[in-house]
């Protein structure tokens, strides 16, 4: 018997999440809103109409529908696990000296830092991620990636591997992201190897995943660390209400607070039109549509989260959840 469920299997084993994912997908699957991320030269030649929801249980059980099985690169996603591997590598006391934790209400790719700490302001924007990065330990370049590399292995459940085509692009045009690496090796914030750092996050932002692996990854976290498939532990426990935290407070940019007032959970979006977003001891979602919003949120991503979280009642402080509920 398999506990795997999904679309061309659902005569065989029906259940009311399928119904209300298939759902989804049917209403937003003509949507056009929003345009494809084209910053990123490679980036810009990815398939509008691709379009998948993923959700895998604590337990194990899969739930999918659409383009689930497509590749695409992982981008602004990969901070979460980024910086759950500089947390293991350093302790908490040490990473919060080199990356804060506040939300900015600024754009992703904004070149600000904290005024008085000089810190950029958290993980979850590109100056943090750049700075948590260059915290990850390894002997040179190749240690180091493969470091990140078997980490993802651990999240997902199988090898990964860096699109280089997505890669190279980036690291030729991604000058915004070496101006504020600059600004950050200017105040001392992150090590003068600034080529190998930036290196390092064009590559975790480049690593291959669909949406299976990202409903997988956030199970992942939503078990406590624990790979709800595989039952490897892929990251230390202890950090979890970590990554949480920025991801609730922080993970879909200046969209943050309205994300987490309607929909509830914490969550992480990436320009490559996936979002992430994990519901603690229950489950992990994940969408993947590329068109974005002006933030740079998958605008059907946010639409189906909006309503998988009203209909499931996934909103962390739904009153129900307090025994009060109406
Ligand atoms: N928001 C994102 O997904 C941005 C990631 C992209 N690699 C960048 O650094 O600009």
């Amino acid at each position: 018997m398999t506990n795997k469920v999904n679309q061309g299997d659902l005569e065989i084993l029906p259940s009311p999440l399928l119904t209300v994912i298939n759902d989804l997908h049917s209403k937003y699957k003509s949507l056009k809103e929003g345009i494809v991320a084209n910053y990123i030269p490679e980036l810009a030649k990815v398939d509008p109409d691709l379009f998948s929801i993923s959700i895998v249980t604590v337990d194990g059980q899969v739930y999918q529908v659409g383009d689930y099985q497509q590749l695409f690169t992982i981008q602004s996603i990969s901070k979460v696990f980024a910086y759950g591997l500089a947390l293991e590598d350093h302790g908490r006391d040490y990473v919060l000296t080199r990356v804060g934790v506040e939300p900015t209400g600024d754009a992703f790719n904004a070149i600000i830092l904290d005024e008085q700490s000089k810190r950029p302001y958290n993980p979850m924007v590109n100056a943090g991620a750049i700075a948590t990065t260059s915290l990850i330990k390894g002997a040179g370049a190749t240690e180091r990636l493969n470091r990140v590399l078997e980490m993802f292995r651990r999240y997902i459940g199988h090898d990964v591997f860096v699109d280089i085509s997505v890669f190279t692009s980036e690291r030729s045009t991604g000058h915004r992201n070496r101006a504020m690496a600059h600004l950050m090796l200017n105040f001392g914030m992150i090590d003068k190897n600034i080529e190998e750092a930036l290196d390092l996050y064009f590559q975790q932002c480049a690593v291959m995943v669909n949406c299976h692996d990202l409903a997988v990854m956030a199970a992942t976290l939503a078990n406590r660390g624990v790979n709800p498939i595989t039952g490897e532990q892929a990251v230390n426990s202890r950090y979890i209400k970590d990554i949480l935290s920025v991801m609730y407070t922080c993970g879909m940019y200046n969209f943050a607070g309205e994300w987490a007032y309607k929909v509830g959970i914490p969550a992480k979006s990436g320009v490559c039109g996936g979002i992430l977003a994990v519901v603690p001891n229950k489950m992990g979602i994940a969408v993947f549509s590329p068109p974005l919003d002006i933030r740079g949120n998958s605008v059907r991503g946010v639409k189906v989260c909006e309503e998988l979280s009203g209909q499931l009642g996934l909103h962390l402080f739904e009153c129900g959840k307090f025994g009060t509920g109406e």
